[in-house]
């Protein structure tokens, strides 16, 4: 059965997590999809792991709509969520909506997410809501405030700490199907989770959450450097390597192609 922002709502304090994982084009989007995952997310990590970007700002929403369109293709049964990027939602509340609304107009997208959890991004959530379109919200570390934040862990200090969990509750109550914490303590991470109504996805917050997310080129070991909370399990760059250097080889040595 295809997952739904309602399916994922529910599934709050189960024995098993839910696993989110990203995409950014068709390929990896049949492959995690086949895999198994409940959820796949159109990050717009995709900027630093697919574009070559130094950081997720200079990714437009056109980007983004080309990407999701393909991950769409791609997809049978997860929920496919999508990152609304930088600069198209922190406007104004019309444009969150228009970027909203092309997203799932132009994409077979079910929801997307945005970072923050000011008053204003908690008014964003609210509106989007009462509109129809489902809202994952993603508190902590939020990289498109890279300038103010660095990549540093967040909610470290009591009062740091305090602010995070009570972003976290105003964004559950303006009606976010569910909420990513990044980069914070796991006791921060578990104690949000305890408290909210809707579930917490994890991704360097511990293993008390509801669900996990982790960037897939990290996972296939394709990006140049990990952050600390992440792990590879293939050293992707290293096996695609010998890949292509055994093929340059055959080619030199003519094992390739064959004469058929
Ligand atoms: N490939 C990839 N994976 C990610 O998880 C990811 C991205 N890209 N791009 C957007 C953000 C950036 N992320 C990062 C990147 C680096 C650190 C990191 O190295 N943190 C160090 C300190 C860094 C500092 O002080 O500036 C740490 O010890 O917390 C953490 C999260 C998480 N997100
Ligand atoms: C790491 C996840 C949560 C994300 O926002 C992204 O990949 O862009
Ligand atoms: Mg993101």
């Amino acid at each position: 059965m295809p997952v739904t922002p309602q399916t994922l709502r529910n599934w709050k304090h189960q024995p098993q997590p839910f696993v989110m994982l990203t995409a950014w084009d068709w390929a990896i989007a049949q492959i995690v999809d086949q895999a198994g995952v409940e959820v796949i997310l159109v990050g717009d990590s995709l900027a630093m792991v697919a574009l070559g970007y130094a950081n997720t700002l200079p990714l437009t929403l056109d980007q983004m709509i080309h990407h999701s369109q393909a991950v769409c293709r791609g997809v049978k049964q997860a929920l496919v969520v999508v990152d609304l990027p930088f600069l198209t939602y922190q406007e104004s509340i019309a444009q969150a909506i228009h970027s909203a609304g092309r997203i799932l107009k132009e994409s077979q997208a079910q929801g997307v997410k945005i970072e923050g959890g000011s008053p204003e991004i908690v008014e964003t959530i609210a509106k989007l809501t009462r509109i129809g379109i489902p809202v994952m919200g993603h508190v902590g570390l939020t990289p498109q405030s890279v300038h103010q934040l660095g990549y540093k862990q967040q909610g470290k200090t009591e009062a740091e700490a305090e602010r995070i969990l009570k972003e976290a509750i105003a964004i559950a109550e303006a009606g976010a199907f569910a909420l990513v914490l990044e980069h914070i303590p796991a006791p921060l991470a578990a104690q949000i989770t305890e408290k909210l109504p809707i579930p917490t996805i994890g991704i360097g917050a511990g293993s008390a959450c509801d669900g996990q997310v982790l960037v897939t080129a990290d996972l296939w070991g394709l990006s140049e450097t990990l952050p600390p909370f992440a792990k590879a399990y293939i050293n992707g760059r290293a096996t695609l390597t010998e890949a292509t250097q055994a093929f340059i080889q055959d080619v030199k040595s003519r094992q390739f192609p064959p004469n058929l």
